[in-house]
């Protein structure tokens, strides 16, 4: 139980409670009446098992205590109140005088003693120095209490921070952090306190973080906040990022003296701060980011990165005189696998092929995706030329060999269009669209490949959308024309056969040649309808020659890498046959080595079908793609055209004229027909004709014709040297 008035205490302006014990009846009441006599409030116990009763029922803060009494003496009242008062003090006022009692009576706890009979002024002096000793004690542990319960609040606000708080010298040595830096970075206080902050600042900020603190003008109103990154404990790799506060600390309002229960020794703290972890922020930034600027699927930079990034590298190239070149390139088949087998498989095979592209490629180069299976590349400062046919070369190379798809193995390639700054445009979208103009003039020509732009490609934009308007009404309006040029047998001069060729009759351009629509046809998707057409109009006009007293004559027709790689080709052209009553072995298509290799499987069981009914098939331009020989023995192939370039070189004595030598023997070894293409010269023929290149197809003989005009040619049955 606790005594009466407890809480009561002098300090409070209560009077002190004092106990007075003595066995003696008169020595207790004068005792009693001098102490009262100065204010004090005075309880008497007569004896010393009085006194334990009077512990126990009331409070004191002094006891005057005479030592020697039967019964319960005076040490066994200081041990009952020691026990349930430990704060009432002891002064022993006794008659016992010896040193040992003395001693003992002080060792136990006694906090003076007045040896009896004593001088009242000089017991009313120790009891009021006692007292007054007592409640200096009690204020003391008091303000100790309280001291100690702030502390205790604010190490706990300090360390439930959500930031790290910190302390640091003027150097920038951490004098105190909270432990929050351990569950955010790994490490305890203690081991950071004394080290440098830099410790712990990632590699790639440490000057940025050292030089904020550098600077002269931070103040209360002016706190330095910083982004940096922090290293956690352990891996050197791991970092968080966290934004700094720093302030200044005042040396008027830091009560720099005396040791804080805190931290080591802050004494000489000249910064503090927080440092708040910011690194969900910045991932999600950083995701954002990238999201903003990247393809997700291959993580390639997307359009717009692709755009900063080449005007960029063309202010620096302009500034620099220097050249960069820009590749649009696009998947040859893509289209095919992603409707055959499903938009997993193509996301896959965007994946791969983007490795593949990605591991021919210096560090400064850019490759982005540009949708669907459009990639463009940036090769910034490049020499000539040269350069950036090597990287063409290259990436064609890379996609050459199959792709596993799961249990599939499937083939692409890659028609690369190439735009060298300045020569083919001096600006961003002038670079992109001829690169992609010259992109599919390679898809044109039977597609993986590559080409440069050259002004003879394209029309400028305007004039672009325009011709493809056109391209569209032609259609619809019947102005396209097939021409036909004759493929001549150089001993007899007969014509064996004519080759078809668009030409288109422009109501306001006049006639224009394939090189001036094919690719925008292409572009356009416009290329099938077109191919389509010409191949009725030849059925139909070569048709009726053949019904007519040429039997043999043999029709030769282009065909475009779009048409070949329909799904229902054959079926297509044997059902416009048909249709137009053309027989089949009067036929004779030409495609070029690049379309039987974009996918040698499905072309040759497309050509083999073709064959079966009778139809000839041609390699157009032998010797210039891809000529992998091997496939000649596995197709079904009748005949070579020998590449005009390789005739052309005859006339200049160039190595191209060994090539034409070399074509020729095979063609003859292999038993295949050879059609030499270009012939403009009689040096030319009497050359190819003593080769034993007998058909020979070229201006020497006359450019293609009207139909009209061929007929006639057809007519005479033999054809003389320009003689149309
Ligand atoms: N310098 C020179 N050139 C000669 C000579 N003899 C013929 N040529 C030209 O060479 C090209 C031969 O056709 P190609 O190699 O199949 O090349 C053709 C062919 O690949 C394509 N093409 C033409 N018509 C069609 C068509 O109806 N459909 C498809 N898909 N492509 C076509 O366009 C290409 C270009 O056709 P054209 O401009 O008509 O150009 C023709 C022809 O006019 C000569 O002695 N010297």
């Amino acid at each position: 139980m606790k005594p009466e008035h407890a809480d009561q205490t002098p300090s409070q302006g209560f009077p002190a409670r004092l106990l007075v014990v003595d066995d003696e009846p008169r020595l207790l009441s004068s005792l009693a009446s001098l102490l009262r006599s100065q204010g004090y409030e005075v309880t008497e116990a007569e004896g010393g098992e009085r006194a334990c009763e009077l512990i126990d029922q009331q409070s004191f803060d002094l006891a005057l205590l005479d030592l020697r009494m039967p019964g319960v003496d005076g040490f066994e009242v200081m041990a009952e109140l020691s026990r349930k008062q430990p704060d009432c003090g002891t002064i022993v006022v006794s008659g016992e005088s010896s040193f040992a009692a003395v001693s003992r009576a002080l060792r136990r706890g006694a906090l003076d003693y007045i040896r009896k009979p004593f001088d009242p002024e000089e017991l009313l002096a120790t009891v009021e120095s006692v007292i007054n000793k007592q409640s200096l004690m009690r204020a003391h542990e008091h303000i100790q209490v309280r001291l100690e319960k702030s502390e205790a609040l604010h190490r706990y606000i300090v360390n439930t921070s959500p930031d790290i708080v910190f302390m640091l010298d003027e150097e920038g040595f951490i004098c105190f952090i909270n432990s929050k830096v351990e569950s955010l970075l790994g490490y305890q206080p203690e081991e950071l306190c004394g080290q440098h902050f830099r410790q712990i600042l990632d590699d790639r900020d440490v000057s940025k973080g050292t030089y904020a603190l550098k600077g002269a003008n931070i103040t209360a109103d002016n706190p330095r906040t910083l982004e940096v990154r922090l290293k956690t404990r352990g891996s050197q790799q791991a970092t968080r990022h966290f934004e700094i506060t720093a302030f200044p600390i005042d040396p008027q309002t830091w009560p720099h003296t005396g040791d804080s229960q805190i931290g080591a020794t802050p004494k000489s703290a000249r910064y503090y701060g927080t440092a708040r972890d910011v690194t969900e922020r910045k991932e999600a930034e950083a995701f954002i980011n990238f999201q903003a600027y990247h393809d997700l699927l291959t993580r390639l930079p997307n359009r717009a990165l692709f755009k900063d990034r080449l005007e960029l590298a063309i202010a620096q190239a302009r500034r620099g005189k220097e050249k960069l070149a820009v590749m649009f390139l696009d998947l040859d088949r893509f289209k095919i696998i992603n409707d055959t087998l499903g938009h997993a498989m193509g996301d896959r095979l965007l994946q791969a092929v983007t490795q593949r592209l990605e591991k021919c490629l210096r560090k400064g180069d850019t490759l982005s995706r540009f949708g669907g299976d459009e990639f463009t590349l940036l090769l910034p400062a490049i020499h000539d030329n040269d350069d950036a046919r090597q990287i063409a070369r290259k990436l064609i190379r890379a996609l050459q060999a199959p792709f596993q798809l799961g249990e599939h193995e499937v083939f692409v390639g890659v028609s690369i269009g190439i735009a060298v700054y300045p020569e083919a445009g001096e600006n961003l979208d002038q670079l992109i669209q001829n690169a992609d103009i010259a992109m599919y003039h390679v898809k044109g020509r039977g597609k993986d490949g590559y080409r440069f732009y050259s002004q003879t490609m394209s029309v400028d934009t305007a004039n672009r959308l325009n011709l493809e308007r056109d391209l569209r009404l032609a259609l619809e309006r019947d102005e396209l024309r097939v021409f036909y040029q004759p493929q001549v047998c150089s001993r007899s001069n007969r014509i064996v056969g004519l080759e078809a060729l668009v030409r288109w009759q422009h109501p306001e351009r006049g006639l224009l040649y394939p090189g001036d629509f094919l690719a925008l046809a292409e572009e356009t998707k416009l290329i099938v309808q077109l191919s389509e057409w010409v191949m009725d109009r030849a059925f139909r006009d070569v048709g009726d020659w053949i019904r007519n007293g040429h039997p043999d004559l043999r029709l030769a027709v282009n065909l475009s890498p779009t048409q070949v790689e329909h799904p229902r080709f054959v079926d297509n052209l044997v059902r416009r046959m048909t249709k137009q009553h053309f027989p089949p072995d009067n036929l004779e298509i030409e495609i070029t080595e690049n379309v039987i290799m974009s996918d040698l499987d499905q072309i040759s069981h497309k050509l083999r079908e073709l064959a079966t009914v009778g139809v000839r098939i041609a390699i157009d331009d032998f010797g210039t793609g891809y000529s992998s020989l091997n496939y000649l023995h596995r197709l079904p192939i009748h005949t070579l055209k020998v590449d005009q370039s390789f005739v052309r070189a005859i006339r200049s004595g160039e190595e191209g004229a060994c090539i034409v030598n070399a074509i020729v023997a095979m063609a003859h070894g292999l038993k295949l027909e050879i059609v030499a293409e270009g012939v403009e010269t009689d040096e030319q023929l009497s050359y190819l004709r003593n080769l034993g290149c007998h058909q020979v197809q070229g201006f020497f003989y006359g450019p293609a014709r009207p139909a009209g005009e061929v007929f006639k040619a057809l007519e005479e049955r033999t054809v003389k040297a320009v003689s149309f």
